[in-house]
């Protein structure tokens, strides 16, 4: 039996929570970025019966991209086939970058996963390698997650309607914490035009970390999350009560 939902907390205030974990605790943000990353391998476990398939992730240049690069490493060990569409051929070094999104990126590279450079490919070429890597299974959105406060620019913008058009020939799509462009405060993409159009992610699926975010129960919310499940990156009760 699942445990209840705990109560909502803002974009801000689930920010807040990595950053009290980082400068309170003392909790590396690699440890906390492990912890989500192994949550959702864990929930598109349980959700296919043990066999999620084929996997597409495709990553962005912040954390929720390492989340990403993090959940490929998972899901291999896992036994599913991944496929990486990262925002780059080659990691950058460490020197020049040490973060753990960039260090979950070398990782993956070092273990020879399947890679795509995605922003070398035109919308359609990235829906149709999306399509095709995730036959019968699952496409990953870690494009964005609570860093942006307004749509996605270019060149997510591509990746989401790839995503999308990929979606509509068959493999269900699983978000990383936020459907990329989906304001979770406001419960509705940050743009939409007059005909209902909007630049953002339609999830089967949303794995949200440590609590849901308030705009996910908002009427029409569903339609971009899908089920929401809500994932612990052991954080310590007190931080997260801390920001409340
Ligand atoms: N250590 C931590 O703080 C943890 C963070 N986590 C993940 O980290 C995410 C937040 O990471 P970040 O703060 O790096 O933010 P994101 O990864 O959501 O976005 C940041 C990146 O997006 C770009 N960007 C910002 N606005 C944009 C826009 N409108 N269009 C296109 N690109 C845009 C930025 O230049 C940057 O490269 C969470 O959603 C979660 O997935 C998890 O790993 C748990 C732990
Ligand atoms: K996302």
């Amino acid at each position: 039996m699942e445990s209840p939902a705990p109560p909502p907390l803002t974009v801000a205030q689930s920010r807040a929570v990595d950053r009290v974990c980082l400068e309170d605790y003392g909790l590396p943000g690699a440890v906390l970025m492990e912890n989500a990353a192994r949550g959702c391998a864990e929930l598109l476990d349980r959700v296919s019966d043990g066999n999620p398939g084929a996997v597409a992730i495709v990553c962005g240049k912040g954390n929720n991209g390492g989340d990403g690069f993090a959940l490929a490493r998972h899901l291999t060990i896992r036994g599913a086939t991944v496929h990486l569409f990262a925002p780059f051929e080659e990691p950058p070094d460490a020197d020049e970058e040490p973060g753990e999104a960039a260090m979950n990126a070398r990782v993956a590279r070092r273990m020879g996963l399947p890679w795509t450079d995605w922003t070398t490919l035109s919308e359609e070429d990235l829906t149709n390698r999306l399509a095709e890597e995730a036959a019968g299974g699952w496409i990953v959105d870690a494009l964005l997650g609570t860093g942006p406060s307004g749509p996605p620019r270019e060149p997510m913008d591509v990746a989401v309607r790839a995503i999308h058009a990929a979606r509509s020939r068959g493999p269900r799509v699983l978000a990383v914490d936020v459907p990329t462009g989906f304001d979770a405060d406001g419960g509705r993409p940050f743009q939409s035009s007059p005909d209902g159009g909007a630049c953002c992610v339609r999830a089967d699926r949303t794995a949200t970390f440590v609590a849901p975010k308030p705009g996910f129960a908002m009427d029409g919310a569903s339609d971009w999350t899908g089920s929401v499940s809500v994932v612990g990156i052991g954080a310590p009760p007190a931080a997260i009560e801390s920001v409340r």
